[in-house]
Parts: C-alpha cells; structure tokens; sequence
C-alpha cells in the first residue's frame, strides 16, 4: 500500500532548525540518564512478552493475570540483566502497566525507609528488596481518605502480650483503595489511630502480614479482597485497588514504624522532638514523583497529537490537490502548542522539585525543619497543578485528533483513563491547593509582622512594588522579556493572595472566612504554583544549554508557556490591575508570534522526548507517521473481526430480519 503521510513526517523532520539528539539529553537531564533510559525502552519494546496492545479487549480477570505475568517477568528480566535501582525502575515505567511493583517500590519501601527506626529498616528492607515479601500502602478508608486525621482503623497497644491488636471498629473503617492489596501484596503498612492506656495518640504507620507466605491465604482476623472494576478499558484495571477489614489482628510491638513516635515495652508514648507531620513524609515523597511523571504522561499525549496533525489533511484545495496539514491551522496551534510547552514546562519543575525534595530531605537529617511547610506547599501545589492541566490536556489531545482520536488504537482513551485518577490519588487536587493557600495566607500575614519570606515565596517580599507595578510592555515584542512576564506573575499572585489574607480577616474565625472564601484561596494558590512553573522554566533557559538551536527553542516554549496562561487567565491578571487590556491584546499578538516560530519544529520537538512506538501505543503517534495503514490493520485485529457474520446473528439479527419481512408484507 503507498501511503503519501510517510513522507509528511520526514519533510517535517528536515524543517528542524535545532539539534534533535541534544534537545534528547535536555529533555532526560542528562546523558547518563538518557542513556539508561534509552536502553530500558528498546528493551521493553523489543520483549513480546511486554505486549500491550491487546489489553483494552481482555475482561478483568484475564487482564489481570497478564499482568502478574508481566509483572513477574519485569522481576526476572532485573534479576537476569543485574539492573541497578535505576534501571530497573526505568524499566517498570516502560512496561507502562499499573501494577502492585508501583505500589510496592513507590509507596512500601518509601514508608519503611522514612517511618522506620534504623533496626526496622535493616530488618524489613532486605525483604522487600528482595521480593521475598509483596507489600502495600493501606492509608484510605471507605469514610475517609483525605481528611486523615479522621480514620478510624485502631492500633491498640496490648502490655500484656507487648503487642498492637489492628481493628475496624465500622464498615466506614475498612481499607479502601490501597493498590496491591486486593489480591497480591503479603504485608502492609496500615495507618492506624495510636491507642495506649487507654489514650489516642494521633495517625500512625504499622507493618501488618496480610496472607501467608505458604499459600497466599489471608491471615486469620483477615477479610481482604478486589474493590472492583474501574473506569475505562484496560487502564487502572490492571490493578488490584483493595479493601481489608481487620477483625483484632495482634502484630508484635516492633512492627509499629517508630522513627518519629516510640511506645515502650510499658506502653509509654515518647515523642520524638519533630513535627508531627513527619508522618506525612511518604505522601510528600510520591507527590513529588507524580509531579515528574505528569510530564511523561501529556508529553506522550501531546507527541501522539502533534504527529497525527503533521499526518493528518482537511480542506484547504479547491483543485483537489493537496490538502492543508491541521497542524497548519492557528486554531489547532492554540490548542496544542501551550500544551506542548507545558510538558517542556512540567519536566523542568518536576526536575527542580527533585532538587527541592533532597534539599529537604538533608536538612530534616539534620534536625532542621525550617522548609518543610515550603516543601509540603510546593509538593501539594505541583502536584494538583501538573496533573489537573494533563488530564484536561490528553483528553484535548484526543479531540484535537478528531473522530480517530476516540478509538482505542489511538492510545489516547486509555491514556486518559489511567491518568485521570492522578487528580485525586495521594491527595485531591482541591484538597491540595487550599493547603497551598494556607501556607500563602500564613506567609502574606508574616509579612505584616516584618517576617522576610524565603523560598519559592521570596517574590512577596517585594511586597509594595507588586502591590502597585503596572506592567511596562508596549508593545509584543515586550513580552519577550522575561522581567515583564515575571512581574506580571508574581504581582497576580501576591494580590490574589493578599486580597484572600485581607478579606479572611473581616470574618469572625480565621477558620470562617478561610472557608467562605475557599473558592477565591484555591485561585490564589494556582497563581502562586504557576509563579513557581513560569520562573523555573524562566531559569532553565537562561543557562547554557549546549546544541545548535536549542536554547532558542526553548525560549520560545517558554513564553508560549507563560503568554498562553496570560491568556487564560486574562480575567485575574486584569481585575488585579497587573496588565492593561491593551497588554494583554499584545501578549495575544505575541503568542501568535510563537505558534508560527515553533511550528516547524513541532514534530521534532516532540521526538525528542525519544518515545519508542511500543510506549507510545499509538496507531495515530506512529514515528513512521503509517497512520492509516495501521489503523486498518488493528481494525482488522479486533475480537468482533474475527468472524465476518457475527456470533448472534441467528439469535437477534435474523428474528428481527424476518419480523420485519412479515411486517411490510401487512
Ligand atoms: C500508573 C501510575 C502513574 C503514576 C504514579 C506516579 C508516581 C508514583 C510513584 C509511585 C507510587 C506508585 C503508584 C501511584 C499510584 C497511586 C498511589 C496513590 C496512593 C495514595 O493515594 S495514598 C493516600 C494519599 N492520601 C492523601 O494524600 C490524603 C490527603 N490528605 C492529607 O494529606 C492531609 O490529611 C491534609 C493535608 C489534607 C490535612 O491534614 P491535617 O488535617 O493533619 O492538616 P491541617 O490541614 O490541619 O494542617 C496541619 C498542619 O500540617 C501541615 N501539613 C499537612 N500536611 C503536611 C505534609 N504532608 N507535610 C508537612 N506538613 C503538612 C499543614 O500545612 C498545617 O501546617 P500549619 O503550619 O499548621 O498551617
Ligand atoms: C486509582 C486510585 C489509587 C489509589 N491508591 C491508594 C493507595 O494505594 N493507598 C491509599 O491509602 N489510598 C489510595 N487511594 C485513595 C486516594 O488517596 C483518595 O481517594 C484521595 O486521597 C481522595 O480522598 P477521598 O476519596 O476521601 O475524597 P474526598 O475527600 O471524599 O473528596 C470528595 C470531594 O470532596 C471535596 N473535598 C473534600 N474535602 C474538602 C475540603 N476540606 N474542602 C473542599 N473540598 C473538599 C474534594 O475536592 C472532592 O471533590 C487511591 C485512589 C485512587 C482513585
């Protein structure tokens, strides 16, 4: 078959006016990085074993089991190839599947090696290291899982047998959600309400056996199982999403994660000297994950968009010559180019947030606590801003590939439906930002006391001028310098932020007005994460980045980054006086500016982030651009397919045929 759009993307590549592979150690961070990231993809897609493109067509018990399949097989393929911690991560991320490793590497392993004493990490570590025990994260209940403080599972200390009995006092108390537990993992760490003499403690972590390591039965005291199918085909389905009720479950005293709170043999609580926020560190720790894997996750999206658009032809002859690329329309442009920018933005602060993470993480070894508030803000915050905007962004990317975009052989459908859940795992996204807001208000009210912010709040220091700068651009070319851009930022969200501080405080509680006035805070906090995002990219490309073209490229990725959100939010940034309406026409000027310099670099910005077609999954993101050659052939390959006459037919076709064959004879 001659197919006329293979040649589409190579002319697009030839327009590149920078240099791909060095865009591809930017993008990794590294040439170490890249290389090991390289690896692990050709690796993964060149295993049958790791097929994918079947898994929207099995049920839920055949899709699960090829996944313990693969599962297993990623555990055997680490072990054969001696993969270091890094690679074998690397590795799982491009089997691209939700599995209970997620859970076991991503959440167990972190809680144990940030709750547990020294003598629980040597003991339970190794184990898990090793897979010779599968564990789990169990914090969420059926009646609660964002207000923690409000769970109701108890961990009861028993002096006489120097043991924790682990109850559900209700149904509302059961477990609900850990991933891995409904049917894999063998132990868990259970947040529990701390009960000794007779005294609540507060919310704490304890390693709890779930099934045996015989026969994988659960454990007497024991009621576990599969919360159910969730939404989409294949995505989240691969997982086992679980709830366990535990009926007086003895552990022994030690299993309790006592870094930051011991109880002694006499059923003594001794605080440590820390915040008792320590206990939050693993939600603070993956949060920080998902903010990096959100620019994965639309960079995929927007990679499959962009080369479908190059491919992809409407209108535009009159002769029935060639027709326009869609890629070609301005109003395509608009709607995914900013998303294009967002996935270079989202890489570079989740890069940053990495830095800020271990920055805390050294100081809290060092008993100083001062930037753990930033770090939970900053966490919170990135997380609900990354993943809200790349849900909304791959189900854009699916309409801005037209009717295709909806099939299953687009990748985008299952794309969204795993993804989506992003929003409202380890912390709701609404939930998040009004925590981000509690932190700006306290900081906007430091400053009355003549408190110097630090951090990712500097900016508000400079509190009188961006009480009163009006933006200097004049003309389009003026929102090219990144001083204006960052102005007009920071002094949106230190108005908003204040405007929120100075109204709380005509209510009779704080605690009132912070929740008459949680629409308003929660607009703030965005504001402020944004702040955050803009610079970051900002003083990414203010640095030397090696490469023909590159910085170039990024500079304008940046300011379609920032202009676009200008845009968006023109109602804030023009009520809050920050630019005029004039200005915000110029900033539209501009970014239509933009649109035109990165459009013929588009396709090649997008395989820089060197995807291979197996992680893709996407007949319409193809690197060779054989679109439609490959969506006839999955067509060709669906379960419904495989009989021309379809199974049915002599049950409810034929009756109908024939009813109605005698009705028109009436
Ligand atoms: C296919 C998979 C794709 C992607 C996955 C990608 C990467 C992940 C990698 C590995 C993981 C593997 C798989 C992931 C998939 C799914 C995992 C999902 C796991 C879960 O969902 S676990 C459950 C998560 N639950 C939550 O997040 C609950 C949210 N709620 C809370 O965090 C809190 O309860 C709260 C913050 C909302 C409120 O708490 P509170 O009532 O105690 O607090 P207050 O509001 O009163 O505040 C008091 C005080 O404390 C400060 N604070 C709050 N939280 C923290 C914190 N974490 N750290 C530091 N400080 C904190 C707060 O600021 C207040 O301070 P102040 O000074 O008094 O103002
Ligand atoms: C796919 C998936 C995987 C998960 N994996 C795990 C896991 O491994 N381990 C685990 O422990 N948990 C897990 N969870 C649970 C997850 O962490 C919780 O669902 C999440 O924290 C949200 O809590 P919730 O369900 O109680 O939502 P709710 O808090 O009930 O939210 C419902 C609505 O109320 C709003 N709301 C709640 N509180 C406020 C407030 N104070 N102000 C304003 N609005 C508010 C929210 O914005 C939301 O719109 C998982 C969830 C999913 C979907």
């Amino acid at each position: 078959m001659v197919v006329a759009s293979v040649d589409n993307l190579a002319d697009e590549r030839s327009k590149a006016q920078f240099d791909v592979g060095a865009m591809k150690i930017v993008w990794a961070g590294s040439k170490h990085v890249f290389d090991v990231t390289d690896r692990m993809a050709r690796i993964v897609a060149s295993d049958p074993e790791f097929r994918k493109d079947n898994r929207t067509t099995l049920g839920r018990k055949e899709l699960f089991k090829n996944t313990l399949r693969k599962m297993a097989h990623v555990v055997k393929r680490a072990n054969e190839l001696r993969l270091t911690e890094e690679e074998a991560s690397k590795l799982r991320f491009f089997v691209d599947e939700p599995g209970y490793l997620d859970l076991h590497w991503g959440m167990f392993v972190p809680a144990i090696k940030g709750q547990g004493t020294e003598e629980q990490q040597e003991k339970w570590l190794p184990l898990a290291s090793r897979m010779e025990i599968i564990g789990c994260y169990a914090q969420t209940e059926l009646g609660h899982g964002s207000n923690v403080q409000g769970l109701e599972t108890t961990a009861t200390f028993d002096p006489k047998t120097d043991e924790f009995i682990i109850h559900s006092p209700s149904l509302t108390s059961y477990k609900w959600w850990p991933g891995g537990l409904g049917k894999v993992s063998t132990h868990v760490v259970v947040y529990a309400r701390l009960v000794s003499g007779g005294q609540e403690h507060g919310i704490y972590g304890f390693i709890v056996q779930l099934r045996s390591l015989d026969d994988h039965t659960p454990l007497p005291g024991i009621i576990i199982g599969d919360i159910g199918t969730k939404f989409g085909s294949g995505a989240y389905n691969t997982m086992d999403n679980g709830f366990v009720c535990f009926n007086r479950v003895r552990i022994p005293r030690n299993h309790m994660l006592m870094r930051f709170c011991q109880v002694t043999r006499e059923g003594n609580v001794c605080l440590s000297d820390v915040p008792k926020q320590m206990v939050y560190g693993t939600m603070v720790y993956v949060r920080q994950t998902i903010v990096s894997d959100a620019s994965w996750a639309l960079s995929r999206a927007v990679c499959i968009a962009v080369r479908y658009s190059a491919i992809r032809r409407q209108f535009g002859s009159q002769d029935r010559g060639i027709e326009t690329q869609v890629l070609d329309y301005k109003t395509q442009q608009s709607r995914l180019f900013p998303l294009l920018a967002s996935a270079y933005a989202f890489r570079f602060v989740g890069e940053w947030l990495k830095w800020l993470y271990a920055d805390v993480t050294e100081r809290l070894q060092a008993n100083d606590f001062s930037t753990l508030p930033e770090a939970h803000a900053c966490t919170a915050g990135l997380k609900s801003l990354t993943t809200s905007v790349t849900a909304d962004a791959i189900e854009e990317c699916r309409k801005l590939c037209g009717g295709h975009g909806y099939l299953c052989s687009s990748g985008l459908p299952e794309l969204f439906a795993v993804y989506v859940p992003a929003c409202t795992y380890e912390g709701d996204n609404v939930v998040l930002l009004l925590q981000v807001a509690r932190f700006l208000v306290k900081t906007v009210s430091r400053l009355a006391a003549g408190k110097k912010p630090v951090g990712t709040t500097t900016y508000m220091g400079n509190a009188e001028h961006l009480m009163q700068c009006k933006s200097s651009a004049s003309s389009p070319e003026d929102w090219l310098k990144p001083s204006v851009v960052l102005e007009a930022f920071e002094a949106r969200a230190f108005r908003l932020a204040v405007a929120c501080a100075r109204d709380i405080s005509k209510f009779s509680t704080p605690e009132a007005g912070f929740a008459e006035l949680s629409i308003d805070l929660v607009e703030a906090a965005i504001a402020h994460c944004e702040v955050i995002v803009v610079s970051r990219f900002i003083e990414k490309v203010q640095q030397d980045i090696p490469g023909d073209g590159v910085k170039e490229q990024l500079q304008i990725l940046c300011f379609i980054y920032a202009l676009h959100l200008i845009h968006k939010h023109s109602g804030e940034f023009l009520s809050t006086g920050c630019i005029t309406p004039e200005q915000a026409t110029l900033a539209n000027e501009q970014l239509r500016t933009l649109y035109g310099q990165v459009r013929p670099n588009a396709v090649s910005l997008v395989d820089a982030f060197n995807y291979t077609d197996h992680y893709l999954g996407s007949a319409l993101g193809r690197y060779d651009g054989n679109v439609y050659a490959t969506l006839y052939a999955q067509a060709l390959r669906d379960p419904l397919n495989d009989t021309v006459v379809p199974d049915g037919y002599e049950e409810f076709i034929r009756p109908v045929l024939k009813q109605t064959m005698r009705l028109s004879r009436l």
